[in-house]
């Protein structure tokens, strides 16, 4: 599905070129649930934007399903990346004014559906993600592993290529942290859902299939976990 060959990535930083990403080589397939690790600096936010089709400034080539998106427009890439990718991030990034119905709808609203249709698929997913009862709350209301259930529901609410976690435990204590992991690990298993997985804590990788080590910008381990 997704397939980066000899990338190398640059920062141009007061003249100097920083070479951020390094010959990186990479195939995910459907349905992994991959954990990415490495130090502070290493590369691996600028690794996934590149993967979630944020930043298309970039050597070498990546195909995604076969095809390069190169040279597309930001309202094609934009229109990608609502349909392709699930972000879900270390501080949530809810709308505080909405409620949870409403910021889990909000994908769908982008993709072009019409209000009264997207009753099916949003109550579905909250219902997957144990938030059935929730749908009227705000954000605030809701406690932290909470709130990242409900962008775990938006992140896959339109059905995505693939979901990008970056830190999604970050901010959460670790009960709370395993209970979304194991929320991950069941949609990675039950729906085939393909996960990426930015963490710094090595408990969270237990739950993956596979770990891929990044030091300086390059891919220093890649394996399959045994479970
Ligand atoms: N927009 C930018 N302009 C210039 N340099 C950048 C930019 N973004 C990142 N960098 C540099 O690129 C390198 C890789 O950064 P990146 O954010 O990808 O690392 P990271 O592994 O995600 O770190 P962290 O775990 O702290 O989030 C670092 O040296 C960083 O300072």
């Amino acid at each position: 599905m997704i397939r980066l060959k000899h990338i190398n990535k640059y920062y141009k930083v007061d003249e100097e070129n920083l070479h951020v990403l390094k010959d990186v080589n990479l195939h995910i397939k459907k349905g992994e649930f991959v954990a990415i690790m490495g130090p502070s600096g290493s590369g691996k936010s600028t690794l996934i934007n590149l993967i979630g089709f944020i930043d298309q400034k970039f050597e070498g080539s990546y195909l995604f399903e076969g095809g390069s998106l190169l040279g597309s427009d930001d309202n094609k890439l934009s229109a990608i990346r609502n349909q392709s990718v699930g972000f879900v991030f270390q501080n949530f990034s809810l709308i505080e004014n909405n409620t949870v119905y409403e910021n889990v709808e909000l994908p769908l609203l982008y993709d072009g559906y019409d209000f009264g249709r997207t009753h099916e698929q949003v109550n579905n997913i909250l219902g997957k993600v144990g938030l059935s009862d929730k749908l009227d709350k705000h954000p605030k209301q809701l406690s932290g592993g909470q709130q990242q259930r409900v962008a775990i529901a938006r992140a896959m609410v339109n059905e995505p290529k693939f979901i990008i976690a970056d830190e999604p435990t970050g901010a959460l204590d670790s009960v709370t942290s395993n209970e979304i992991m194991n929320l991950f690990r069941e949609l990675n298993q039950q729906e085939s859902v393909t996960i990426i997985l930015v963490t710094h804590n090595p408990e969270m990788v237990d739950y993956c299939s596979r770990l891929i080590e990044i030091k300086d910008g390059k891919i220093i381990q890649d394996r399959e976990l045994v479970k």
